[in-house]
């Protein structure tokens, strides 16, 4: 069942197009996730659900009920902003209160769904903490809590995840996508981060200048991107024009401007076995990964990123300027727009 709707959104500020006839729908307890670079247009939409911006045309949809013009505190939706704008003068068990004392709740109800939040997200011996004295990840967890406590019908996390190292951002992302499964909440993650978006998602959808380009499961947009700016935007890719002089046969079945070819789909092997599909290439370049690494190879001027796994024996002795071979399975050779 659909939960939220967003029908022919449009958004300028003076003469730029923030947002274009954005038109999505989402699934009760699915977490969703918007992936874009900066200036999308992710955190524009954002607001339009919550209520803090109007668009200019179009609809908000909660189940069949249009919220397009109701103020934010009736629309049963709940934000994690990017900063946590958590309260500096109020202790962690207040922020979590906050809402709910707004909503007038008797004292005894507000007091059982903050112990019941601040377990859930394991602050519970923090309650009397001032939120200066909590680290970024604990003061993410309170700003997570306050926003459940309120039980809205959707939640919005806008990059919640951009102020925490790498390690405690793994951590965090584990964790939200728990608590996510587990509450069954309606989730839209913003995030500009490709791996993010693919681990945590039930489903994507990707944003370039204002236009949703494409809406799929993580598996879908990586595999199929529907263009060449997915296809580089998520995941690396080896990307050419149809019309460039390429050494392999490009699929006749499919039309499209672009070629893209993923750099673990090519097989890097030291001797050229005649096979229709193999190239004899050469190393230009090397690049250690840890889990993988980057070999930059050229055939006759054509030249390709291929990734192979970081095993005991893989790669083992090859150098720059050495001669081996690619081959290129058709399969791999996408053609998109
Ligand atoms: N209040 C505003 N007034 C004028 N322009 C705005 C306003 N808010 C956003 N914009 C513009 O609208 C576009 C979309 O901005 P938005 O904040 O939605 O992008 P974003 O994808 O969330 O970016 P980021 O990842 O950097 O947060 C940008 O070009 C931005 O400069």
């Amino acid at each position: 069942m659909e939960t939220l709707r967003l029908e022919n959104i449009d958004k300028k500020f003076g003469d730029n197009i923030a947002l274009n006839n954005i038109n999505f729908s989402i699934d009760e307890g699915k977490l969703f996730t918007f992936l874009g670079p900066s200036g999308c247009g992710k955190t524009t939409i954002l607001r339009i659900i919550a209520g803090f911006l109007e668009p200019d045309n179009g609809k908000v949809y909660i189940g069949n009920k249009d919220i397009t013009n109701l103020p934010p505190e009736s629309r049963e939706v709940g934000m994690v902003f990017q900063n946590y704008a958590l309260f500096p003068h109020l202790n962690v068990y207040e922020n979590i209160a906050y809402g709910l004392k707004v909503k007038k709740l008797p004292k005894k109800t507000i007091d059982e769904k903050v112990n019941y939040y601040l377990k859930l997200v394991n602050l519970s011996e923090y309650s009397n903490r001032k939120i200066y004295e909590l680290s970024g990840g604990e003061q993410q967890r309170v700003a997570l809590a306050r926003s459940l406590a309120i039980e809205p019908k959707i939640l919005l996390l806008d990059e919640p995840l951009s102020n925490l190292d790498a390690k405690l951002r793994d951590k965090m992302r584990m964790e939200i996508r728990e608590l996510q499964q587990k509450l069954g909440i309606t989730t839209i993650f913003v995030t500009h981060d490709q791996g993010e978006a693919l681990t945590i998602s039930d489903k994507i959808a990707v944003f370039d200048k204002g236009i949703c380009v494409q809406i799929g499961t993580p598996r879908e947009v990586y595999n199929n991107p529907t263009n060449s700016f997915v296809a580089s935007f998520i995941g690396e890719t080896n990307l050419f024009k149809v019309n460039d002089i390429l050494p392999f046969n490009i699929p006749s079945n499919k039309k499209g401007e672009f070629i893209s070819i993923r750099p673990q789909e090519i097989e890097l092997t030291r001797e050229f076995d005649g096979d229709k599909n193999s190239f004899r290439a050469r190393i230009e370049s090397i690049q250690f990964n840890g889990i993988s690494m980057d070999y930059i190879c050229n055939i006759d001027g054509t030249k390709l990123k291929v990734t192979m796994l970081n095993t005991e024996n893989s790669g083992n002795g090859l150098s720059i300027n050495d001669e081996i071979c690619l081959k290129i399975n058709p399969d791999s050779i996408k053609v998109i727009d």
